[in-house]
């Protein structure tokens, strides 16, 4: 018999890719089971399926960075700064990041590269050895939601968020609608995707120096001109990242999606105060923000 729970979850997330540099993402979470019927005629109760399932990949990738700890493009070590911390140093083709933060930030994943089917076989192995006997199959089906516009991928972290949005590298895959006068503006959202594509979002009001960050000695030994540097501190911990300019956009706000649909509509207005505009800014699939200026 096979149960099926479509959209169980979607999963936020940032990983490292040694093409792109730290990529934001979210991932539909479809899910299948194979398996006898138990005392109760059931592969497994909906209930189980929707909390525990779906709490285990929370705890295994949601909100995090995942590393593909087979990569030459990734050095973790344990941090000298903090009991329980981590650094992470990340080489790739956009140039270079560097990373503190505490470990429960990071996901290792046993691979090269991270794709949908690495981050597959990471989790079904993690929820297979957690389900009941009577269920003999896992089929895990992770897609990308279906935009039909243009879309960008950001990378963040929410210093004010009391759960795991304050971890300062977890992203997502977003849309974003665009009206000037009441009228779609195809041609902004492209202007907004290009310009937020991969793109690191930090707050000004999260800027540190060289002497306030806490990195490995190594990302001490590198860090360049082109890195800006922020940090905080949240109830998990000392965040901390390093991050090349190209890929970087400081706002002068929190990077809540709220403020960031606010920000957009800022900028335009900015560039043309006789205009009205609308922003309809995405966090990930389905939720998000409007604002209009
Ligand atoms: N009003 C707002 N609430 C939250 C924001 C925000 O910008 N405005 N942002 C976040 C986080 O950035 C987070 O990445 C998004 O969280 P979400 O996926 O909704 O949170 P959960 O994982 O708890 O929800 P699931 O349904 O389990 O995916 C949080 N809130």
């Amino acid at each position: 018999m096979q149960l099926f729970v479509d959209n169980l979850t979607v999963i936020d997330f940032s990983y490292v890719c040694p093409k792109r540099g730290i990529v934001g993402e979210s991932w539909i979470v479809d899910v299948l089971l194979n398996g006898d019927l138990n005392e109760q005629s059931m592969v497994l109760d909906f209930g189980i399926v929707k909390k525990q399932i779906k709490a285990i990949i929370d705890e295994a990738v949601d909100h995090k960075l995942l590393l593909p700890i087979l990569s030459d493009s990734v050095i973790s070590s344990a941090s000298a700064h903090r009991a329980g911390h981590e650094y992470v140093d990340i080489t790739s083709k956009v140039g270079n990041y560097f990373l503190h933060s505490p470990a429960c930030a990071f996901t290792h994943i046993n691979a090269q590269t991270i794709t949908i089917n690495s981050v597959t076989e990471h989790l079904t192995k993690i929820i297979f050895d957690q389900l009941p006997n009577n269920v003999q199959g896992l089929t895990i089906k992770l897609r990308a939601e279906a935009i039909p516009s243009d879309y960008y991928h950001y990378t963040h972290g929410l210093k004010l968020h009391d759960g795991n949005c304050q971890r300062i590298a977890h992203g997502h895959r977003s849309k974003i609608k665009l009206f000037e006068n009441d009228k779609r503006s195809e041609t902004l959202e492209h202007f907004w995707c290009q310009r937020w594509e991969d793109i690191y979002i930090a707050s000004e009001s999260d800027r540190v120096d060289l002497a306030t960050v806490e990195l490995s000695p190594n990302a001490m030994k590198n860090l360049d001109k082109n890195h800006q540097l922020f940090a905080y501190h949240a109830p998990q911990g000392r965040f901390d990242i390093a991050v090349p300019s190209n890929k970087l956009e400081v706002v002068d706000c929190d990077s809540t999606v709220e403020l960031l649909a606010d920000y957009v509509a800022r900028q335009l207005k900015k560039a043309k105060p006789g205009n009205n505009y609308r922003v309809v800014a995405y966090e990930g699939v389905a939720k998000g923000a409007i604002a209009n200026v």
